[in-house]
Formats: structure tokens, C-alpha cells, sequence
């Protein structure tokens, strides 16, 4: 697979989980967690046996699509067979697939359980359950879930429990369920990559999406990750994102499995270059090049922080997080500083002409490369003839200027968010209030951001694809 040598947390689990040891494994977000339990696992898998020997459960269906690529690259030359089952896929294929004699199977617990009820995937000769996420599997919303599908595989296998955060009352409930585990915690300064450089701005409500624009503007992300704390802010967002002239796509749990793949596969493929989404994208996604997350709202948990921003800077590369915070929810924001141990920098939002030298200097580098492709053809007769007339310096200032695209005045509209239940202190309280916690569902007024910066309307031309690797902007 190219890899060069062990992470901390593959050296540190690698041979005790090839010695059956159960394991709970703490290391940092993009550090090579699936491996660390892929290689134990695939190593136990009897070939030659066509009944289901290892279970993987993740928290999401596009987790358990990429876990189970990731471990049939490493089981690949072994022939080790590899299945999938998450929810929204059509059961009848998935049942066919079952057929197969497939031995390890990842999947989300909703449809494993489905399966288990049909007597459609038996369990009984499992000997390794793995639970990536697992706080997050271990937490309110999945735990009984994951406490029946524990009860179908038998008592002496071997259990391995992997994730970036483990808060400790969740620790002690894994613990009930495992043989004297080890526990693995990659010891670091801070619970976040050293490599994600972290910012907060604080901002009202109102001003948090002009903000944002000006950020794109002036950070030209390669690729981005916007998360907001509800499904209608995501569709909010990602149509304002797209009237502003960004390519923009909304993910959450409200849309079809068919268009959350489609949406993340354009990613991927860099045909889009913001991804909106709610934390159904926060834990264990690994896209390269995401180069910058948003944290729109700021999140509620403090582990919800470290496996968003951690979607960033992952494998040794760098990233940038900047994280909005209201005025009502600066509590928050000392929660989530307390538990990863790492002070947010404080960022000044880049004002209006600021963002527009990022935009200017997006348009100067496309001249550049128009000029250096040097295919200009009959644009070069044009041009002898303008400098004819005109001073060499306005014409290059008037060919950027209309290159500039500054969208800002475009009107949006973004319902106003209720903060997060005002909160001083404390420490980790756990997801007291459920899932949904202080996400507002109510009608938020309908005010609407933008407007502010009027009178600079250029006429918008000029779509140009922008460059590679950069931030593009479409002609809205
Ligand atoms: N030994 C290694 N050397 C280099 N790259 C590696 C190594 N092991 C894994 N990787 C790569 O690092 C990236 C991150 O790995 P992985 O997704 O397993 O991280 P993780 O620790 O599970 O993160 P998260 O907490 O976000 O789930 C992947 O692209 C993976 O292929
Ligand atoms: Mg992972």
C-alpha cells in the first residue's frame, strides 16, 4: 500500500491484536486507525472457512463503504472476502452478496441488525468484533442497538474498540463488554493533530456567512468542509454557498444513500470543492485534500470537534479548522479548548477589500496561466492594437478587474441558528439531552445574511474554471 512505516498506534496494537488481546485503541484523527485493526483482523481469517469470521460496525454508511475498501486492500492478496451492508441500499442485493460466503462483514448497526433478524447474516462463528467510532457506537444512540448485535456473536471472540476520543464514562461502559483489554492511548501534547492549525472567530449569528465567503476568498482552500448543526442549515448553506458562486454540495441523513455517494464521490473527484455537511461526515471520513473545515456552528460535544476538524491534517499533511463561535456560546468554546488540551487562535475576519485581493490574486494567476499556455491566436493582434491606444498597465488592471469576481452583494438567505444552551463551565456531561441536544427546529425569524457590502457589482463574467487545486468559482 505504499506505506513506509508503522504509525504510533499500528506499532503500539498491531502485535498485541495478533495475539488476540481485546483492545482499546485511543489515537489521534488520520493516524491509521483502520489499519492498526484491519491487519489483526485479516490475519485471523481462515481462507479456507466460508462462514463470517470478522465484524466490523461504524457509525455511518459512507465509514463502513471506506472501511471495508480499506480492508479489502489489505486483505486483497490473501483473497479474503469482503462485504458491506449500511442502510438505503436495496436489501435483495445485499442478501444475494451474503450468499457469497463473504468473511468479513462492515456495517452500520441499523442494517446489520435488519440482517440478523432476517437470519440473513449468522454470526455464530465470529471471532473478532471490531468497533470503529466506538465512543460514538457506545454513546446514547446506538448502544442498544450494538448491545443486540454483540448478543449474536459469541462470547469468546476478540473485541478491538478503535477511535480518536474515548471520554472516560464511556471507557468504563466498553469495558464491561470486553476480557481485560489493553488500552492503547497514543500519547500526545493535545487530543487534536499538532499539523491543524486552529482558529475560532467570534461573530453574531447574521454576519457568520458574509464571514465565511470573505475566509474562502482569502484562504483559497484546495478542498473544504463546511459543518452545520442541522439539515436545513446544510441546505442553507450550500445554496448560499452556490448563489455566492462556489461549488458547493449539502450532505446529511435527509437525503437519498444514491445522492450522499454521488455527493461524496464529486468530492472526491474534486468536481466539487466545498462539502457542506452535519457530523454524518465527521468521524472517519478520509478524503485527500481537504485542505480547510468550517465549523459554521460550533459543535456541541467537544469530541464532535476533534472528529471534524480531524477531517483536515490528516497522514502528517497540514490543515487549517476555524471554528465560528456566537458571543452566547463562548462557553463552548473554553469546553472544547479544556478537552483537546489546545488554544483556538483568535482570527479577525479578512474585511471586504481584503477578500477581494484574494480574488484579485486568483484572477492575476489565471492571466498568468492563460499566458503561459501561450495559445492566444488572434488575441494578440487585439492586443497590439489596444496598446496602441491604451496605457499597457490599465489595460492588465482592466482585464484582472474583470476577471475579479465578487459576489458578496448577492443576496442569501440563512435562518438564524438559536445558540447552543448558554453553558459556563463543566467538564465532559456526556450527550445528556440525546442527539439532537440544542439543534433548533423551530422557525428562526427567516432573516437573512449578505446584503451588506451593496455597490460593487461587477457583471460576474468570466466563470473560467479557476485553476486546479484551488477554490473555483461558478457564474451564479
Ligand atoms: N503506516 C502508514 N503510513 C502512511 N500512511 C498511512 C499509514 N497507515 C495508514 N495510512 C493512511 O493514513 C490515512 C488515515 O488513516 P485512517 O483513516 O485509518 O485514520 P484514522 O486514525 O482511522 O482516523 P480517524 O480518527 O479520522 O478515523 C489513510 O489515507 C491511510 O491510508
Ligand atoms: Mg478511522
Amino acid at each position: 500500500m505504499g506505506f513506509e512505516e508503522a504509525t504510533p498506534i499500528q506499532e503500539g496494537t498491531i502485535r498485541l491484536g495478533m495475539e488476540g488481546k481485546d483492545i482499546i485503541g485511543q489515537a489521534q484523527t488520520g493516524t491509521g486507525k483502520t489499519t492498526a485493526f484491519g491487519i489483526p483482523l485479516i490475519e485471523k481469517i481462515d481462507t479456507r472457512d466460508g462462514n463470517v469470521q470478522g465484524l466490523v460496525i461504524a457509525p455511518t454508511r459512507e465509514l463502513a463503504i471506506q472501511v471495508s475498501e480499506e480492508l479489502y486492500r489489505l486483505g486483497k492478496d490473501k483473497n479474503v472476502r469482503i462485504l458491506s451492508v449500511f442502510g438505503g441500499q436495496e436489501i435483495g442485493r445485499q442478501i444475494r452478496a451474503l450468499k457469497n460466503r463473504p468473511q468479513i462483514i462492515v456495517g452500520t448497526p441499523g442494517r446489520l441488525l435488519d440482517h440478523i433478524n432476517r437470519r440473513t447474516l449468522k454470526l455464530e462463528n465470529v471471532n473478532t468484533l471490531v468497533l470503529d467510532e466506538a465512543d460514538e457506537m457506545l454513546n446514547m444512540g446506538f448502544i442498544e442497538d450494538i448491545q443486540s448485535i454483540m448478543s449474536n456473536v459469541p462470547e469468546a471472540r476478540q473485541t478491538l474498540l478503535f477511535s480518536a476520543t474515548m471520554p472516560d464514562p464511556i471507557r468504563r461502559i466498553a469495558e464491561k463488554f470486553m476480557k481485560s483489554p489493553e488500552i492503547v492511548k497514543i500519547k500526545s501534547k493535545e487530543m487534536t493533530v499538532e499539523n491543524i492549525e486552529q482558529f475560532f472567530v467570534k461573530s453574531v449569528e447574521r454576519e457568520k456567512f458574509d464571514i465565511l465567503s470573505r475566509l474562502l476568498n482569502v484562504h483559497q482552500p484546495e478542498l473544504a468542509i463546511v459543518f452545520g448543526r442541522t439539515k436545513r442549515r446544510v441546505d442553507e448553506l450550500a445554496h448560499a454557498l452556490n448563489i455566492r458562486g462556489y461549488l458547493a454540495e449539502g450532505i446529511h441523513g435527509d437525503l437519498s444513500q444514491a445522492k450522499r455517494m454521488s455527493v461524496l464521490k464529486q468530492f472526491k473527484a474534486n468536481k466539487i470543492d466545498i462539502l457542506v455537511a452535519t457530523d454524518v461526515a465527521a468521524r472517519g471520513l478520509d478524503i485527500s485534500g481537504v485542505s480547510h473545515v468550517y465549523n459554521f456552528d460550533i459543535p456541541q460535544d467537544p469530541e464532535s470537534y476533534v472528529h471534524r476538524i480531524g477531517r483536515t491534517g490528516r497522514a502528517g499533511k497540514k490543515g487549517v479548522a476555524v471554528t465560528f463561535v456566537t458571543p452566547r456560546e463562548m462557553g463552548y468554546l473554553s469546553i472544547v479548548e479544556r478537552t483537546t488540551k489546545k488554544k483556538m487562535q483568535a482570527l479577525v475576519p479578512p474585511t471586504a477589500d481584503e477578500a477581494v485581493l484574494g480574488l484579485q490574486r486568483v484572477a492575476m494567476e489565471q492571466l498568468e496561466t492563460m499566458t503561459e499556455k501561450n495559445n492566444l491566436g488572434s488575441y494578440r493582434e487585439l492586443a497590439t492594437e489596444m496598446l496602441e491606444k491604451h496605457d499597457a498597465v490599465d489595460l492588465i488592471a482592466a482585464a484582472l478587474k474583470t476577471l475579479t469576481k465578487d459576489p458578496e452583494d448577492a443576496p442569501v438567505q440563512i435562518t438564524e441558528e438559536r445558540p447552543l444552551p448558554s453553558r459556563g463551565g463543566g467538564g465532559y456531561k456526556g450527550k445528556g439531552g440525546g442527539r439532537s441536544g440544542g439543534g433548533y427546529k423551530g422557525k428562526g425569524g427567516g432573516r437573512s445574511s449578505g446584503g451588506g457590502y451593496k455597490g460593487r457589482r461587477d457583471s460576474g463574467r468570466a466563470s473560467g474554471g479557476g485553476r486546479p487545486g484551488r477554490t473555483r468559482r461558478h457564474e451564479s
